[in-house]
């Protein structure tokens, strides 16, 4: 296939590295619903759109690491500690994954999509210049945590993009050896 040497979504993907840390800036909501737009286009089997995003900032942030300090059941400083995790962010964006009924598409197919949604959401604001690292914990699918979410019945929570500003520069990737996973029948 002829590419004329134009291949931005692969230099874009071969650039994007996770940041642990981020300054205060954040994406507005109006830019995060472009990109969240742009993510929406991943392969969705019958097109169920089995997923959404939570918008956390500000003090919802702290509503989330309470909910996480109960779901880790730690205590003192050590509670203190699990609570501010989300702060390290000035935005979380809450993937959700809300499966739909379908006869045709079980649930691993829907989680699936979700989780594109999620990569391809934090390739696009890295390469909008955002500081973005997927995270979670053993706490992730926790009631607690899931009722600081206000999930609904059946919906399940893939983790948090931890979003921020960028700064500094990242170590580029080391190249990856394909040959390591890819096999023929
Ligand atoms: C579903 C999922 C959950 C993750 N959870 C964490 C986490 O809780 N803590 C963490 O340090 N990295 C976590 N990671 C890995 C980072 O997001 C990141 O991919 C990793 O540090 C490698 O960096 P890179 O993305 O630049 O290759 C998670 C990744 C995925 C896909």
């Amino acid at each position: 296939m002829e590419t004329a040497g134009r291949t931005p979504v692969r230099d874009a993907a071969l650039r994007r590295r996770s940041r642990s840390k981020v300054d205060d800036r954040a994406p507005s909501r109006d830019e995060l619903l472009e990109l969240v737009a742009a993510a929406a286009t991943v392969a969705d089997h019958s097109g169920l759109v089995p997923w959404r995003i939570i918008e956390i900032r500000g003090d919802a942030r702290e509503t989330v690491g309470r909910a996480i300090a109960v779901a880790g059941g730690a205590e003192g400083d050590a509670a203190d500690k699990l609570a501010g995790k989300p702060l390290r962010a000035p935005l979380l964006l809450a993937v959700v994954l809300s499966p739909r009924e379908s006869r045709k598409v079980p649930e691993w197919e829907q989680e699936s999509v979700a989780s594109g949604v999620a990569h391809l959401l934090s390739l696009l604001l890295d390469e909008a210049g955002w500081g973005v690292m997927w995270r979670t914990g053993i706490w992730t699918r926790a009631d607690a945590v899931a009722q600081a979410h206000e999930l609904l019945p059946g919906e399940k929570l893939l983790g948090w993009l931890y979003v921020g500003g960028a700064f500094g520069d990242e170590k580029p990737r080391k190249p990856f050896d394909a040959s390591r996973v890819v096999s023929s029948l």
